[in-house]
């Protein structure tokens, strides 16, 4: 009964099985423990570079590009608790599969116990088996929540480094416009694709270790039942060491090799199925925030027609995809079946030749369904790393853009300065398209503390686009523009932006400016013409669409009365009004704030009058200063 001495002094915990105790039968077996583990890390290499689909982008620049978004998790102010996490759970894995190891060494013991009517034995190895049970489902229980914790503690980190990334320097802003292109859907980018990032890295690492453990062990607990066989060869008896071992390989290597042919599409059609369901979620957005225009132009149906391309884009991929599917069903429900058959088949010899017991055997089936089960996780990696590559990729574009944006603004500081003047002065300003073209050359003004400039032009001359300059967000202009240093500015735009909020702080937006009780909102509001809404400061909704656009500019207006910023800067602010009520707004301003400068934007003759100087813009780069006659 050579196996069974063998599982006599086989080993009973999991450091033991690991190192193989008992591979002292064999002088040799030392160096089998070494080849093994080369021919299981050869395959495994192989089968990675077999897949051109999954290794597009080399490996070092995946690793690097993965290493570049999870080193500052890592090595951030939340460190020693991420170390933590993560040892925690690699050391519960590791407590799992030394659990499972002993479930089999458990199932030899059950069987032989029924095998040889051992009633004392099978109600002490019962005990055994509800201590292990207990053990397993409390140690489970807390890897799961501790790996949870761990990815979303960091999913949170690095969500918020996106966010700040992206909201800093204006950077959403000028991302759009520089590389429009290059980065389409930062919101997929800081929803989707960190997450993705955060369970494909540790699927990939932390259970992809557990993975090989597990198959490493049942491996070895495989070449300890096998003991040597025997195969008569023109009359000689040759010895074979772990056959089981040698066996179980060949069919998983057989399986791994036509599940990786049958499914190697799947790789591409996955991928591009989460590119179109995020272009037909994009569609379906773009009707809700369009849903006026749309309703008034009477556009449904090209907008179904729209949403409708981009749903059969899905549907198309998605037949390939059952289609890959099915096969892959066929052969793995296959394999899987025919695994157990095969294991008794491959077990029956030592058992009949009475080399092993009943109760081996069927540790010999369990021990080999492990592997199996292993290898097809193991195999699943290979797919999740191609998946895992275009979120790097995707991430890394988007940290790259957002640097190169940040640094941009960097490398033209003189375009935007603030000094100790307390007057507004340009020199030089040039101000292009993005395509290059000059709106506004060789700018040159100074305007004093309370000295109100019109800046007027026809159409695209590039009024908008000057005052985006002078805000310091519009990337494409030379030259120098001095702030006063201390000064509060405020930027108006047409269509004011209303957040999905309480009256209140939509008024209020972006901050208190000053604590404000409700007398003060309802007596501006009342000024500004919006007595209908003095008893709604409480209501919550989107105000954007419920208010006209009028309301909406009277609004704004309300917001600087209350902020009273140094420098009012006005983008076509009153284009929605009639005039009588643009001339209560603007002489509210004049009068309220006596220590704003106010700098507007407008077509409208009537605006003249409330400016003391105008600023007349070509559109060919061409402009011309003017002092203005103010009308009180
Ligand atoms: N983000 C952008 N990308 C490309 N071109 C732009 C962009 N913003 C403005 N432009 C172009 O720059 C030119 C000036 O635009 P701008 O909005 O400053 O004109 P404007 O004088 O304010 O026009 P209007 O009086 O019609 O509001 C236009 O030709 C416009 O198409």
């Amino acid at each position: 009964m050579k196996a069974q001495a063998v599982f006599a002094g086989a080993p009973q915990d999991l450091p033991a099985v690991l190192v193989g105790a008992d591979f002292s039968r064999a002088g040799s077996i030392a160096h089998s423990r070494y080849f093994l583990v080369s021919v299981f890390v050869l395959l495994l290499v192989k089968m990675q570079y077999n897949d051109k689909e999954v290794v597009k982008m080399r490996r070092g620049v995946m690793l690097r590009g993965a290493w570049r978004i999870a080193r500052t998790y890592w090595f951030s102010e939340e460190k020693w608790s991420a170390w933590l996490l993560l040892s925690s759970v690699i050391v519960l894995n590791l407590v799992l599969v030394y659990i499972t190891v002993q479930l089999n060494l458990w199932q030899g013991s059950f069987y032989d116990a029924i095998q040889n009517f051992n009633y004392a034995g099978f109600l002490k190895i019962m005990e055994q088996y509800a201590l292990l049970g207990v053990l397993f489902i409390v140690v489970k229980g807390y890897q799961i929540y501790v790996r949870m914790l761990l990815h979303l503690r960091w999913r949170r980190w690095l969500t918020e480094r996106y966010l700040s990334a992206w909201l800093k320097k204006k950077s959403y802003y000028r991302l759009q416009l520089m590389a429009r292109n290059a980065t389409d859907n930062p919101d997929q980018r800081i929803s989707e694709d960190v997450e993705l990032f955060v369970m494909l890295t540790l699927r990939l690492s932390v259970d992809f270790l557990q993975d090989v453990v597990t198959v490493f062990s049942f491996v070895i607990i495989l070449w300890n039942l096998s003991g040597v066989f025997y195969l008569p060869v023109g009359g000689q008896q040759i010895p074979i060491y772990g056959y089981l071992v040698w066996l179980a390989l060949a069919y998983a290597i057989v399986g791994t090799y036509w599940t990786l042919k049958v499914g190697r599409p799947l790789v591409r059609l996955e991928y591009d199925q989460q590119r179109y369901e995020a272009d037909f979620r994009f569609s379906l957005v773009r009707v809700r925030e369009h849903a006026e225009s749309i309703a008034l132009y009477g556009g449904e149906n090209n907008e179904k027609k729209n949403c409708m391309n981009r749903f059969n884009q899905i549907v198309v991929n998605f037949m390939k995809i059952i289609d890959v599917r099915k096969k892959l069903m066929w052969l793995t429900t296959g394999y899987s079946k025919i695994s157990v058959i095969f294991a008794a088949l491959i077990a029956s010899p030592l058992y009949f030749r009475g080399q092993i017991h009943f109760g081996q055997m069927f540790q010999i089936i369990d021990a080999y369904n492990h592997v199996q089960v292993g290898f097809s996780f193991i195999i699943d990696s290979f797919t999740q790393l191609a998946q895992w590559r275009a979120v790097i990729n995707r991430l890394n574009n988007f940290l790259t853009f957002l640097e190169a944006v940040q640094t941009e603004e960097r490398s033209h500081p003189e375009v935007v300065s603030r000094q100790h003047h307390t007057d507004f002065g340009l020199e030089g300003v040039n101000v292009f398209q993005p395509n290059g073209q000059k709106l506004v050359q060789d700018l040159t003004l100074k305007l004093p503390v309370g000295q109100s400039l019109l800046i007027t032009g026809p159409s695209g001359c590039g009024k908008s686009t000057l005052l985006r300059t002078l805000a310091g967000i519009w990337p494409y202009a030379s030259g120098r523009i001095r702030l006063p240093r201390k000064a509060r500015l405020m930027f108006i735009p047409q269509k004011a932006y209303m957040p999905i909020n309480t009256l209140r702080e939509v008024l209020l937006y972006p901050g208190p400016a000053r604590s404000l009780n409700d007398a003060d909102l309802q007596a501006v509001l009342t000024a500004c013409r919006l007595s209908h809404l003095t008893g709604r400061l409480d209501e919550w909704m989107d105000w954007g669409q419920a208010l006209s656009l009028g309301e909406q500019q009277r609004m704004a207006f309300v917001r600087a009365l209350l902020q009273k910023p140094d420098w009012l800067f006005l983008d076509e602010a009153t284009s929605a009004l009639d005039e009588i009520t643009e001339q209560t707004v603007y002489r509210l301003a004049v009068k309220a704030l006596t220590k704003t400068t106010i700098i507007s934007v407008g077509h409208r003759r009537t605006l003249v009058s409330y400016h003391q100087n105008r600023l007349l813009l070509g559109g060919d780069g061409s402009w011309e200063l003017r002092t203005a006659s103010l009308r009180s």
